[in-house]
């Protein structure tokens, strides 16, 4: 820079802050993504795309089922929250983070069709943001959920929940290789054997790895408590928003099914379906890295609840959830998933 005196009247003083970021670290300059995975992009995992939304209008997004996603009959209850938190999460300030979700199941989706998620700004503050958003198929609200935002904040640190002693996910079975040895174990009811090898199997987008060897089946009773390993398949993109997306996703897989564990009985047949689900995110974290999810219910009124925590592996709380659903012994014909709308 040139430097030379001019003489002048002092009219006023101000005082100049130069900040200097080495080049390798510019890339604190640009803003954080929140994904846009391309549904129809092989090189996404499958998690990743299944939370992709169309932008529609201002605050109005859609999703749809993919052809590959699982379904049991209807919407999957973990498609509608990951999906509208994925809406949330996108009219939200990047660097506020969701904290926590209330969301409602009020009715069957159907995965033949498209749904709309409408997002309301209910709030923008400094250091919070809160979002309604609504899922509506054929006109009617089939899902809302609410969620809360927080700018990243330093603060007071400890945790009490320890993480179980379990074995590493990479000493556990798959659940694909479960299946291949539940078909030939002797000690299941050949019924049952030949009714897993007979059933559709349509692999998730999600890994899993229980936690405890069990030879129990749909139709013997067993503890009220599950502990297993998940993460999703294939390599997600590094956004954090994206991560707790596909962490609210996974947590409606197998939740809800655990508080019949002590009420199954042979010829027993269930109508379940999620009826509300909260979530709170405590810390960072990677959901294409392992995940051990714990979880303890208990069962009254025709309505089962369950709580869980989500830890990395190395011990760290990230996640408390719970939820509550409709328990019901099945009138048959089974007509619970029947759309409603
Ligand atoms: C170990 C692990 C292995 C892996 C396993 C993996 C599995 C994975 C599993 C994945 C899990 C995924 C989890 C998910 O994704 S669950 C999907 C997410 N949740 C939902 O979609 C729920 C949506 N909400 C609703 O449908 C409504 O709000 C409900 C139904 C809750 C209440 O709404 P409403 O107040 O209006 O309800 P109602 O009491 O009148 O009943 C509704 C209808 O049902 C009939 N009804 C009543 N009683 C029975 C009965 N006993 N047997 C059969 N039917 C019965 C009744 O007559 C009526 O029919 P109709 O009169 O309208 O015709």
């Amino acid at each position: 820079m040139a430097s030379s005196t001019q003489p002048a009247d002092v009219i006023a003083l101000s005082k100049l802050t130069c900040l200097l970021l080495p080049k390798e670290h510019t890339n604190l300059l640009e803003s954080k993504s929140i994904w846009s995975a391309d549904e129809t992009h092989e090189k996404f995992s499958l998690a990743e795309r299944i939370l992709h939304l169309d932008p529609v209008e201002v605050n109005i997004f859609q999703g749809i089922t993919l052809p590959d996603a699982p379904k049991f009959g209807k919407v999957f209850g973990g498609q509608f929250i990951g999906q509208a938190l994925a809406a949330a999460s996108k009219t939200v300030d990047c660097l506020k983070i969701v904290h926590s979700l209330h969301a409602y199941f009020l009715l069957i989706g159907d995965f033949n069709m498209p749904i709309t998620y409408q997002v309301h700004r209910v709030r923008d503050g400094k250091s919070f943001a809160t979002r309604r958003v609504e899922a509506i198929q054929n006109g009617n609200v089939v899902f809302t959920l609410l969620a809360s935002f927080q700018k990243e904040e330093g603060g007071f640190n400890h945790q009490v929940a320890e993480m179980p002693s379990v074995p590493n996910p990479e000493e556990l079975l798959s659940m694909e290789e479960l299946r291949e040895r539940r078909i030939i174990d002797p000690r299941l009811p050949r019924t049952y054997r030949n009714k897993v090898a007979s059933r559709e199997y349509v692999p998730w987008p999600i890994e899993i790895r229980f936690c405890e060897h069990n030879t129990s089946t749909n139709q013997t009773k067993s503890p009220p408590s599950l502990r297993y390993w998940f993460r999703a398949k294939g390599k997600l993109s590094d956004d954090q928003a994206l991560h707790r997306c596909v962490a609210a996703y996974t947590s409606d897989l197998i939740f809800l099914q655990v508080s019949l564990n002590p009420h199954r009985e042979k010829g027993l047949k269930s109508a379940s379906v999620s009826l509300d689900h909260s979530m709170w995110f405590h810390r960072p974290f990677r959901a294409d890295d392992w995940v051990l999810y714990i979880n303890s219910p208990s069962a009254h009124g025709a309505r089962g609840f369950v709580s869980g925590q989500m830890f990395t592996r190395n011990g760290e709380l990230i996640v408390s959830l719970t939820q509550e659903g409709l328990l019901r012994r099945a009138r048959s014909p089974v007509s619970a998933a029947k759309p409603k709308l």
